[in-house]
């Protein structure tokens, strides 16, 4: 069965039914002082999807701000967290969950995610990535775990993060409850349109991290998206918000929800969280010239060194020695 795919509608739906806002928040590196203020501005301009991760050493502070409103009740708010590498023998794994729970003060997750498809020894997570830390940790071991967190009501669904087409292919054949998703890197300067079709083609949501390039400059400078930029502007801006003018993280944001793929931006500024949940539509033509750019950048790379983790963005060079 085919995720549904919604060309820039507002939620994007799971294979079990449930829905996710396709514009969430991001946040990694956003600073404990910071978080208050941009969980308060977040909820208040509209935004209900959450992406968080243990690894992100900030779910304390998020569960605080969380808590402390009183904008959003918890039923209309959609939290994600992720079970990290160094985490992903079974019983460490339901640990991590609850301590991810008990911080971000939710009773529950709407969504738990693998956050990478290997395993480190536990509390090496935060240390460079060497054969030394690695761990012999079965994936369908970890997801079986995963899968009894669904049963036991800790989270409502389950998902998978920077898996590629050949360890999905090995592992959904032994699920018994599927990934409804699975977040990987995705901007116009890396599309993986390949990876994209193959898990909407089963059924897997597919969500888009790091989708402004880190907003530093490569992605967002880009003439092909600041031509799209200039030349609407000077139409006089956006036909769909009514606004005089649109921008780069816009263009990057709609062109990645109009392939069906939930974008999380992360900032901690007021004007750009509501610059990036306000939502633009791009032509046909538009979508087909960014289709175009062919500069190619993978920014999130945290093992460039390690022989055998070659496989996790090179499938065809070698096999996946976890499934
Ligand atoms: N599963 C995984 O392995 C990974 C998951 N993630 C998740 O994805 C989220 C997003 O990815 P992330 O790596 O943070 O990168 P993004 O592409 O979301 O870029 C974030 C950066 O862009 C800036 N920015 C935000 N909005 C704009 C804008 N409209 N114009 C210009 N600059 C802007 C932000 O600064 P400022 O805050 O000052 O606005 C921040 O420095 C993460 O926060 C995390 O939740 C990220 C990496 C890996
Ligand atoms: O989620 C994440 C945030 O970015 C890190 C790299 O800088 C990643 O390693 C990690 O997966």
């Amino acid at each position: 069965m085919a995720a549904s795919n919604n060309n820039n509608s507002k939620y994007a739906t799971f294979s079990n039914g449930r829905k996710i806002d396709t514009i969430g928040l991001g946040t990694y590196r956003a600073k404990p002082d910071e978080l208050k203020m941009v969980i308060e501005t977040a909820l208040k301009i509209g935004y209900r999807h959450i992406d968080c991760a243990r690894f992100y050493m900030n779910e304390k502070d998020i569960g605080d701000a969380i808590a402390d409103q009183q904008i959003v009740p918890r039923s209309e708010l959609f939290i994600t967290s992720k079970v990290y590498r160094d985490s992903l023998r079974p019983d460490l794994l339901r640990e991590s969950c609850l301590k991810s729970i008990k911080d971000l003060q939710c009773e529950y997750l709407d969504l738990y995610l693998i956050h990478w498809p290997f395993a480190q020894k536990p509390g090496t997570g935060h240390e460079k990535v060497t054969e030394e830390v690695l761990d012999n940790v079965q994936i369908m071991d970890s997801w079986k775990e995963m899968e009894k967190l669904v049963d036991d009501g800790l989270v409502k669904s389950i998902g998978v993060s920077n898996f590629t087409i050949q360890i999905l292919e090995k592992m959904l054949p032994q699920c018994r409850i599927k990934p409804v998703v699975n977040q990987v890197e995705l901007h116009p300067y890396l599309p993986q349109h390949e990876l994209v079709k193959y898990c909407q083609d089963n059924g897997i949501v597919v969500t888009a991290y790091t989708p402004l390039g880190k907003g530093d400059g490569s992605v967002l400078n880009n003439p092909v998206i600041n031509g799209i930029v200039e030349k609407r502007n000077r139409q006089g801006g956006s036909s769909t918000t009514g606004s005089s003018s649109i921008t780069p993280a816009q263009v990057a944001i709609a062109w990645n929800n109009q392939r069906g793929v939930v974008v999380i931006p992360k900032s901690s500024n007021p004007k750009r969280l509501q610059e990036n949940l306000t939502r633009i539509t791009l032509t046909e033509d538009e979508v087909a010239q960014i289709n175009g750019i062919t500069t190619r950048l993978r920014i999130i790379n945290p093992f460039p060194d390690v022989a055998s983790l070659k496989w996790v963005f090179s499938p065809e060079e070698q096999s996946c020695p976890f499934i």
